[in-house]
Protein backbone atom coordinates (compact mmCIF):
# COMPACT_ATOMS: atom_id res chain seq x y z
CA UNK A 1 0.00 0.00 0.00
CA UNK A 2 1.49 3.55 -0.79
CA UNK A 3 -1.85 5.83 0.01
CA UNK A 4 -4.13 6.48 2.55
CA UNK A 5 -6.86 9.06 1.21
CA UNK A 6 -9.29 10.55 3.24
CA UNK A 7 -8.42 9.77 6.59
CA UNK A 8 -11.31 11.51 8.88
CA UNK A 9 -9.66 13.74 12.12
CA UNK A 10 -13.16 14.20 14.17
CA UNK A 11 -13.16 16.79 16.45
CA UNK A 12 -13.99 16.39 20.30
CA UNK A 13 -16.12 17.86 22.55
CA UNK A 14 -15.07 18.08 26.33
CA UNK A 15 -19.04 17.20 27.38
CA UNK A 16 -17.51 18.65 31.41
CA UNK A 17 -13.88 19.48 31.99
CA UNK A 18 -12.87 20.04 35.84
CA UNK A 19 -9.66 21.70 37.21
CA UNK A 20 -8.81 19.26 40.45
CA UNK A 21 -5.49 20.52 40.61
CA UNK A 22 -1.78 21.89 39.32
CA UNK A 23 1.55 20.01 38.99
CA UNK A 24 4.58 21.38 40.24
CA UNK A 25 5.52 21.90 36.86
CA UNK A 26 2.85 24.68 36.47
CA UNK A 27 0.64 22.06 34.37
CA UNK A 28 -2.92 21.60 35.56
CA UNK A 29 -4.53 18.33 36.33
CA UNK A 30 -7.94 17.83 34.89
CA UNK A 31 -10.70 15.68 34.81
CA UNK A 32 -13.17 15.52 31.51
CA UNK A 33 -15.70 13.01 29.44
CA UNK A 34 -14.16 13.66 25.63
CA UNK A 35 -16.74 12.50 23.25
CA UNK A 36 -15.77 12.45 19.58
CA UNK A 37 -18.26 14.13 17.21
CA UNK A 38 -18.93 13.28 13.25
CA UNK A 39 -16.95 16.40 12.09
CA UNK A 40 -13.61 16.99 11.54
CA UNK A 41 -10.58 17.97 8.71
CA UNK A 42 -9.67 15.19 5.83
CA UNK A 43 -5.80 14.12 5.70
CA UNK A 44 -4.45 12.40 2.40
CA UNK A 45 -0.89 10.60 3.34
CA UNK A 46 1.23 9.58 0.30
CA UNK A 47 4.39 7.39 0.91
CA UNK A 48 7.57 9.17 -0.13
CA UNK A 49 10.83 7.02 -0.92
CA UNK A 50 13.20 9.34 0.27
CA UNK A 51 12.88 10.02 3.86
CA UNK A 52 11.37 12.96 3.71
CA UNK A 53 8.34 14.55 5.71
CA UNK A 54 6.35 17.25 3.98
CA UNK A 55 2.89 18.93 4.19
CA UNK A 56 2.02 19.53 0.30
CA UNK A 57 -1.44 21.86 1.33
CA UNK A 58 -1.04 25.37 3.07
CA UNK A 59 -2.62 25.93 6.23
CA UNK A 60 -3.15 29.51 6.98
CA UNK A 61 -1.70 30.55 9.63
CA UNK A 62 0.67 27.06 10.26
CA UNK A 63 3.85 26.97 9.26
CA UNK A 64 4.55 23.87 7.91
CA UNK A 65 7.50 23.45 10.48
CA UNK A 66 5.21 24.35 13.23
CA UNK A 67 2.28 22.05 12.37
CA UNK A 68 1.50 19.60 14.86
CA UNK A 69 1.10 17.31 12.19
CA UNK A 70 4.55 17.23 10.67
CA UNK A 71 6.03 17.70 14.33
CA UNK A 72 4.41 14.29 15.11
CA UNK A 73 5.32 12.98 12.00
CA UNK A 74 8.88 13.32 12.74
CA UNK A 75 8.89 12.15 15.93
CA UNK A 76 7.10 9.29 14.24
CA UNK A 77 10.65 8.11 11.95
CA UNK A 78 12.93 9.04 14.98
CA UNK A 79 11.13 6.24 17.01
CA UNK A 80 11.55 3.94 13.75
CA UNK A 81 15.12 4.87 12.79
CA UNK A 82 15.53 3.84 16.42
CA UNK A 83 13.28 0.74 16.55
CA UNK A 84 14.44 -0.78 12.97
CA UNK A 85 17.96 0.57 12.58
CA UNK A 86 17.02 1.88 9.30
CA UNK A 87 15.79 5.55 8.17
CA UNK A 88 11.46 5.67 7.69
CA UNK A 89 10.34 5.78 4.21
CA UNK A 90 9.06 9.59 4.54
CA UNK A 91 5.53 10.57 3.69
CA UNK A 92 3.68 13.81 1.81
CA UNK A 93 0.78 15.05 4.07
CA UNK A 94 -2.40 17.01 2.45
CA UNK A 95 -4.63 18.40 4.97
CA UNK A 96 -8.24 19.77 4.38
CA UNK A 97 -8.77 21.99 7.15
CA UNK A 98 -12.67 22.80 8.59
CA UNK A 99 -11.86 22.77 12.28
CA UNK A 100 -11.60 26.33 13.76
CA UNK A 101 -8.13 27.23 15.63
CA UNK A 102 -8.36 27.57 19.16
CA UNK A 103 -11.85 26.41 19.29
CA UNK A 104 -11.31 24.01 21.93
CA UNK A 105 -12.31 21.07 19.47
CA UNK A 106 -8.80 19.65 19.72
CA UNK A 107 -8.32 20.39 15.93
CA UNK A 108 -4.83 20.16 15.86
CA UNK A 109 -4.45 17.26 18.20
CA UNK A 110 -7.04 15.17 16.19
CA UNK A 111 -4.93 15.74 13.09
CA UNK A 112 -1.61 14.91 14.31
CA UNK A 113 -3.59 11.82 15.92
CA UNK A 114 -4.63 10.48 12.15
CA UNK A 115 -1.29 11.40 10.88
CA UNK A 116 0.80 9.12 13.92
CA UNK A 117 -1.88 5.94 13.04
CA UNK A 118 -1.79 6.24 9.04
CA UNK A 119 2.03 6.45 9.14
CA UNK A 120 2.16 4.08 11.15
CA UNK A 121 0.14 1.63 8.86
CA UNK A 122 2.07 2.51 5.75
CA UNK A 123 5.10 2.43 7.03
CA UNK A 124 4.43 -0.98 8.76
CA UNK A 125 6.23 0.25 11.53
CA UNK A 126 4.63 -1.50 14.08
CA UNK A 127 3.99 0.96 17.37
CA UNK A 128 1.35 0.09 19.47
CA UNK A 129 -1.14 2.76 20.25
CA UNK A 130 0.76 3.15 23.97
CA UNK A 131 3.59 4.13 21.95
CA UNK A 132 1.92 6.44 19.39
CA UNK A 133 0.13 7.73 22.60
CA UNK A 134 3.45 8.45 24.01
CA UNK A 135 4.78 9.94 21.04
CA UNK A 136 2.55 12.07 20.84
CA UNK A 137 1.41 13.31 24.57
CA UNK A 138 4.46 16.07 24.29
CA UNK A 139 3.02 17.68 21.14
CA UNK A 140 -0.81 17.91 22.26
CA UNK A 141 -2.49 16.74 25.80
CA UNK A 142 -5.42 16.03 23.81
CA UNK A 143 -3.38 13.44 21.23
CA UNK A 144 -3.86 10.31 23.30
CA UNK A 145 -7.43 10.23 23.77
CA UNK A 146 -7.55 10.43 20.03
CA UNK A 147 -5.26 7.74 19.26
CA UNK A 148 -7.64 5.84 22.14
CA UNK A 149 -10.79 6.53 20.05
CA UNK A 150 -13.66 6.25 21.58
CA UNK A 151 -15.61 7.75 24.53
CA UNK A 152 -13.67 8.43 27.79
CA UNK A 153 -13.24 9.95 31.27
CA UNK A 154 -9.80 11.56 30.82
CA UNK A 155 -7.56 12.51 33.76
CA UNK A 156 -4.50 13.91 34.53
CA UNK A 157 -3.09 16.25 31.68
CA UNK A 158 -4.57 13.83 28.97
CA UNK A 159 -3.02 10.61 29.68
CA UNK A 160 -4.88 8.71 31.97
CA UNK A 161 -8.44 7.16 30.34
CA UNK A 162 -10.94 4.71 30.75
CA UNK A 163 -13.94 4.13 28.64
CA UNK A 164 -17.60 5.23 29.23
CA UNK A 165 -20.61 4.84 27.73
CA UNK A 166 -20.98 8.01 25.98
CA UNK A 167 -24.56 9.51 24.77
CA UNK A 168 -26.54 8.62 21.18
CA UNK A 169 -27.13 12.31 20.63
CA UNK A 170 -26.88 15.71 18.11
CA UNK A 171 -25.14 18.72 19.02
CA UNK A 172 -25.39 22.04 18.00
CA UNK A 173 -21.68 23.62 17.51
CA UNK A 174 -21.69 27.92 17.53
CA UNK A 175 -18.06 29.51 16.58
CA UNK A 176 -18.12 32.91 18.26
CA UNK A 177 -15.58 34.11 15.90
CA UNK A 178 -13.15 33.91 18.42
CA UNK A 179 -9.86 32.09 18.51
CA UNK A 180 -8.55 31.48 22.48
CA UNK A 181 -4.91 30.68 23.44
CA UNK A 182 -5.30 27.91 25.92
CA UNK A 183 -2.27 29.38 27.76
CA UNK A 184 -4.03 32.38 28.30
CA UNK A 185 -7.13 30.62 30.46
CA UNK A 186 -4.71 28.67 32.04
CA UNK A 187 -2.48 31.44 33.30
CA UNK A 188 -5.35 33.54 34.36
CA UNK A 189 -5.40 34.06 38.12
CA UNK A 190 -9.21 33.46 39.11
CA UNK A 191 -9.50 30.31 36.89
CA UNK A 192 -10.76 27.46 39.58
CA UNK A 193 -8.67 24.81 40.10
CA UNK A 194 -9.86 23.26 43.24
CA UNK A 195 -12.91 21.41 41.85
CA UNK A 196 -13.55 18.16 44.14
CA UNK A 197 -12.32 15.29 42.32
CA UNK A 198 -15.58 13.50 40.60
CA UNK A 199 -15.40 9.68 40.07
CA UNK A 200 -16.35 7.65 36.81
CA UNK A 201 -19.60 6.25 38.20
CA UNK A 202 -20.69 9.30 39.00
CA UNK A 203 -21.60 9.97 35.69
CA UNK A 204 -24.08 7.32 33.29
CA UNK A 205 -24.68 8.61 29.99
CA UNK A 206 -28.05 9.63 30.39
CA UNK A 207 -26.43 12.41 32.84
CA UNK A 208 -23.94 13.61 30.19
CA UNK A 209 -26.70 14.40 27.97
CA UNK A 210 -28.27 16.92 30.86
CA UNK A 211 -25.79 18.90 33.00
CA UNK A 212 -23.52 16.84 34.66
CA UNK A 213 -20.30 18.85 35.73
CA UNK A 214 -19.19 22.00 34.08
CA UNK A 215 -16.17 23.94 32.36
CA UNK A 216 -14.32 24.97 34.58
CA UNK A 217 -12.79 26.79 31.67
CA UNK A 218 -15.43 28.45 30.65
CA UNK A 219 -16.09 31.40 32.84
CA UNK A 220 -12.44 32.55 32.29
CA UNK A 221 -12.63 32.65 28.40
CA UNK A 222 -15.86 34.64 28.31
CA UNK A 223 -14.10 37.13 30.77
CA UNK A 224 -11.57 37.28 28.42
CA UNK A 225 -13.36 36.65 25.16
CA UNK A 226 -16.97 37.99 25.34
CA UNK A 227 -18.01 36.64 22.56
CA UNK A 228 -17.76 33.16 24.01
CA UNK A 229 -20.26 33.75 26.94
CA UNK A 230 -22.91 35.62 24.65
CA UNK A 231 -23.19 32.19 22.84
CA UNK A 232 -23.42 29.99 25.89
CA UNK A 233 -26.04 32.70 27.34
CA UNK A 234 -27.76 32.63 23.43
CA UNK A 235 -27.41 28.57 22.75
CA UNK A 236 -28.19 28.50 26.89
CA UNK A 237 -31.93 28.75 25.75
CA UNK A 238 -32.45 25.95 24.04
CA UNK A 239 -31.01 23.45 26.64
CA UNK A 240 -27.84 23.24 28.91
CA UNK A 241 -25.08 25.11 26.56
CA UNK A 242 -21.98 24.63 27.69
CA UNK A 243 -17.84 25.61 26.43
CA UNK A 244 -15.61 22.69 24.96
CA UNK A 245 -12.03 23.02 26.18
CA UNK A 246 -10.55 26.10 26.88
CA UNK A 247 -13.03 27.50 23.96
CA UNK A 248 -14.14 29.16 22.17
CA UNK A 249 -16.56 26.86 20.41
CA UNK A 250 -19.64 26.24 22.54
CA UNK A 251 -22.05 22.79 22.28
CA UNK A 252 -25.74 22.04 23.19
CA UNK A 253 -27.19 18.55 22.68
CA UNK A 254 -30.27 17.68 20.99
CA UNK A 255 -32.35 14.66 21.32
CA UNK A 256 -32.33 14.63 17.52
CA UNK A 257 -31.44 15.85 14.10
CA UNK A 258 -34.99 17.98 13.78
CA UNK A 259 -34.01 19.62 17.45
CA UNK A 260 -30.66 20.57 16.11
CA UNK A 261 -31.68 21.82 12.14
CA UNK A 262 -34.34 23.83 14.25
CA UNK A 263 -32.01 25.75 16.73
CA UNK A 264 -29.21 25.77 13.14
CA UNK A 265 -32.02 27.84 11.68
CA UNK A 266 -32.13 30.48 14.85
CA UNK A 267 -28.69 31.64 15.46
CA UNK A 268 -27.34 34.94 14.40
CA UNK A 269 -25.86 35.89 11.54
CA UNK A 270 -22.40 36.96 13.11
CA UNK A 271 -21.69 33.68 14.04
CA UNK A 272 -20.82 30.36 12.33
CA UNK A 273 -22.72 26.89 13.42
CA UNK A 274 -23.49 23.75 12.53
CA UNK A 275 -24.62 20.05 13.68
CA UNK A 276 -22.93 16.92 14.46
CA UNK A 277 -23.50 13.59 15.86
CA UNK A 278 -21.81 12.01 18.69
CA UNK A 279 -19.16 9.11 17.37
CA UNK A 280 -19.53 5.67 19.74
CA UNK A 281 -15.52 4.87 17.83
CA UNK A 282 -12.74 6.67 16.01
CA UNK A 283 -13.54 5.92 12.31
CA UNK A 284 -10.15 5.75 11.48
CA UNK A 285 -9.94 2.50 13.23
CA UNK A 286 -12.25 0.59 11.61
CA UNK A 287 -11.36 1.69 8.63
CA UNK A 288 -7.79 0.81 9.15
CA UNK A 289 -8.86 -2.70 10.76
CA UNK A 290 -11.01 -3.55 8.03
CA UNK A 291 -8.22 -2.07 4.84
CA UNK A 292 -11.21 0.34 4.22
CA UNK A 293 -9.20 3.10 2.83
C1 LIG B 1 -7.93 22.00 27.87
C2 LIG B 1 -7.92 21.00 26.72
O1 LIG B 1 -8.45 21.60 25.56
C3 LIG B 1 -8.81 19.82 27.07
O2 LIG B 1 -9.09 19.07 25.96
C4 LIG B 1 -6.53 20.53 26.43
O3 LIG B 1 -5.98 19.87 27.56
C5 LIG B 1 -5.60 21.62 25.97
O4 LIG B 1 -4.65 20.99 25.21
P1 LIG B 1 -3.73 21.76 24.16
O5 LIG B 1 -4.53 22.80 23.42
O6 LIG B 1 -3.04 20.70 23.38
O7 LIG B 1 -2.79 22.51 25.09
P2 LIG B 1 -1.22 22.45 25.12
O8 LIG B 1 -0.71 23.03 23.85
O9 LIG B 1 -0.81 21.08 25.54
O10 LIG B 1 -0.93 23.46 26.32
C6 LIG B 1 -0.88 24.85 26.16
C7 LIG B 1 -0.55 25.47 27.52
O11 LIG B 1 -1.70 25.39 28.40
C8 LIG B 1 -1.30 25.07 29.72
N1 LIG B 1 -1.91 23.79 30.12
C9 LIG B 1 -2.35 22.89 29.20
C10 LIG B 1 -2.93 21.70 29.58
C11 LIG B 1 -3.03 21.43 30.97
N2 LIG B 1 -3.57 20.28 31.40
N3 LIG B 1 -2.58 22.33 31.88
C12 LIG B 1 -2.03 23.51 31.47
O12 LIG B 1 -1.64 24.30 32.30
C13 LIG B 1 0.21 25.02 29.72
O13 LIG B 1 0.66 26.29 30.08
C14 LIG B 1 0.55 24.75 28.26
O14 LIG B 1 1.79 25.26 27.90
N1 LIG C 1 -2.60 20.87 12.13
C1 LIG C 1 -2.93 21.88 12.95
N2 LIG C 1 -4.21 22.26 13.03
C2 LIG C 1 -4.57 23.26 13.87
N3 LIG C 1 -3.73 23.96 14.63
C3 LIG C 1 -2.45 23.63 14.58
C4 LIG C 1 -1.99 22.58 13.75
N4 LIG C 1 -0.69 22.47 13.91
C5 LIG C 1 -0.33 23.41 14.81
N5 LIG C 1 -1.38 24.12 15.22
C6 LIG C 1 -1.35 25.23 16.22
O1 LIG C 1 -2.06 24.81 17.40
C7 LIG C 1 -2.93 25.85 17.86
C8 LIG C 1 -4.15 25.21 18.54
O2 LIG C 1 -4.91 24.62 17.58
P1 LIG C 1 -6.13 23.65 17.85
O3 LIG C 1 -7.06 23.78 16.69
O4 LIG C 1 -5.67 22.28 18.17
O5 LIG C 1 -6.77 24.27 19.17
P2 LIG C 1 -7.99 23.87 19.98
O6 LIG C 1 -9.10 23.45 19.07
O7 LIG C 1 -8.24 24.99 20.93
O8 LIG C 1 -7.53 22.59 20.76
P3 LIG C 1 -7.69 22.19 22.29
O9 LIG C 1 -9.07 21.71 22.49
O10 LIG C 1 -6.68 21.09 22.37
O11 LIG C 1 -7.35 23.42 23.09
C9 LIG C 1 -3.28 26.66 16.63
O12 LIG C 1 -3.53 27.99 16.96
C10 LIG C 1 -2.05 26.50 15.74
O13 LIG C 1 -1.16 27.57 15.94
Amino acid sequence: MTSLHDCPAPAKLNLFLHVVGRRADGYHLLQSVFQLIDRGDTLHFDLRGDGRVNRTTDVPGVPEESDLIVRALRRLADAYQERHGRAAPGIAVAVEKILPMGGGLGGGSSDAATALMAANHLWQAGFTDAELMDIGLPLGADIPFFIYGQTAFVEGVGEAMQPVEGPDCWYVVIEPGVSVPTPAIFTAEDLTRDTKPVRIADFPAAHLLNEFGKNDLQAVASRLFPPVGQAVEWLGEYGAARMTGSGACVFCAMPGEAEADQVLGQVPGNWRAWKARSLKRHPMKSLLQNNEL
